[in-house]
């Protein structure tokens, strides 16, 4: 019985290291990962499969940096699952030497087979211990538990490595909008308990292509607001582009992310712009719209973007009890989504702002 599983484990290795195909096992065969294992891509990287679409490259050589990369936390968010799956695989074999510690995380396996931002329940409102606050007559749920499995293993994998040794924490949960954006890829800078905004941060956005920020201004059950919040890290919620099938990205568009995050995970020359304001625009975000009653109704088009801006005193969604409104000139809307559960946020909106 050990024999066979330690074949099996074996034989899982060998098709790693060939095809570098562990997002697709972990999709088809998740038992493969019911137990964790280790193994060494030539001498310099430790590879730790710790379970189904969790994998972390950790080079041998001296590193100074812990870098989370997350997808698929919404299953239908595919261009992100398609960029780490890319480089998930050329790592496995052999085409990228890391340089830096990194760990993948595909978040939600089950909501990719069904091509569905969820099964049951939206993760990317489960984190900072949501995941156990269950609402009377509720269950207990898979997204639930991955959500809890994830903290769990961002937690470990940044304290595996002593804070004295001067490390920097990086996490970037990546997404995509489900309706277009007049700004293509922007990222939630999530609320930062008082602390500057980092400019250095930002300057590695824009060298993957995103310009455009928004700033959180208050705490949220999100993945990236957990790493900032309880593990100080540098995590964004970054969204690339509109939601599409697997296989009808157009790639391309992803170059500048891709090329970024690969000089970032093996220690090269991110050969950053000099900060300057007027390469950005950035929002604050003004109000957090909840849904609170069955009818709530969104007022402007199906189809306008994310950043779409109305006048002042426009009347922007409305629910039996309540009519939302556009604060200032310019307000733009973003993330709006009538069709979320009752108390979840519906619309938030977001006026130009400097940091
Ligand atoms: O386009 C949409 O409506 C949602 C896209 C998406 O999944 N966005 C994230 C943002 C998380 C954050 O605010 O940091 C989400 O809604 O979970
Ligand atoms: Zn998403």
């Amino acid at each position: 019985m050990q024999n066979t599983s330690k074949t099996s484990v074996q034989n899982t290795i060998e098709m790693l290291k060939q095809q570098g195909n562990f997002l697709t096992l972990s999709r088809t065969q998740p038992s493969l990962f019911d137990t964790s294992f280790q193994f060494f891509i030539d001498a310099h990287t430790r590879v730790n499969v710790l379970a189904e679409g969790i994998i972390i490259f950790e080079t041998i050589a001296q590193s100074d940096k812990d870098i989370v990369i997350s997808c698929g936390v919404h299953g239908n968010e595919t261009a992100p699952i398609e960029i780490c799956d890319d480089l998930v695989r050329r790592i496995l074999m052999g085409e990228i030497v890391v340089k830096q510690r990194v760990l993948f995380l595909f978040g939600n396996l089950p909501a990719m087979d069904i091509a569905q931002r969820f099964t049951e329940e939206n993760m990317n409102r489960l984190f900072s211990g949501e995941h156990q606050n269950l609402a009377a007559g509720q269950q207990m749920n898979d997204e639930r538990r991955r959500a809890k499995q994830l903290e769990d293993v961002v937690r470990n994998f940044y304290l595996a490595m002593p804070a004295e040794q001067n490390r920097c924490r990086f996490h970037y949960d990546l997404h995509t909008a489900i309706r277009a954006s007049k700004n293509d890829k922007f990222a939630v800078y999530p609320f930062q308990n008082g602390k500057a905004w980092d400019k250095y941060q930002l300057q590695i956005l824009l060298a993957c292509g995103v310009n455009t920020i928004l700033l959180s201004g208050s705490p949220t059950t999100t993945f990236s607001y957990y790493s900032v919040n309880e593990l100080n890290a540098n995590a964004f919620t970054v969204e690339l582009g509109k939601v599409m099938p697997f296989g009808q990205n157009n790639m391309d568009n992803f170059s500048q992310v891709v090329t970024t995050l690969t000089k970032l995970i093996c220690a090269e020359d991110l050969m950053l712009k000099d900060y300057n304001d007027a390469d950005f625009l950035i929002y604050e975000v003004n109000q957090v719209i909840n849904k609170q009653q069955a009818d709530f109704t969104l007022n402007f088009a199906p189809d306008a973007p994310n950043f779409s801006d109305f006048p002042k005193e426009h009347l922007l969604a409305h629910e039996t009890g309540c009519e939302y409104r556009a604060q200032f000139e310019g307000e733009a809307i973003v993330f709006p989504n009538a069709d979320v559960e009752i108390g979840q946020r519906a619309l938030l909106t977001v006026i130009p702002t400097h940091i």
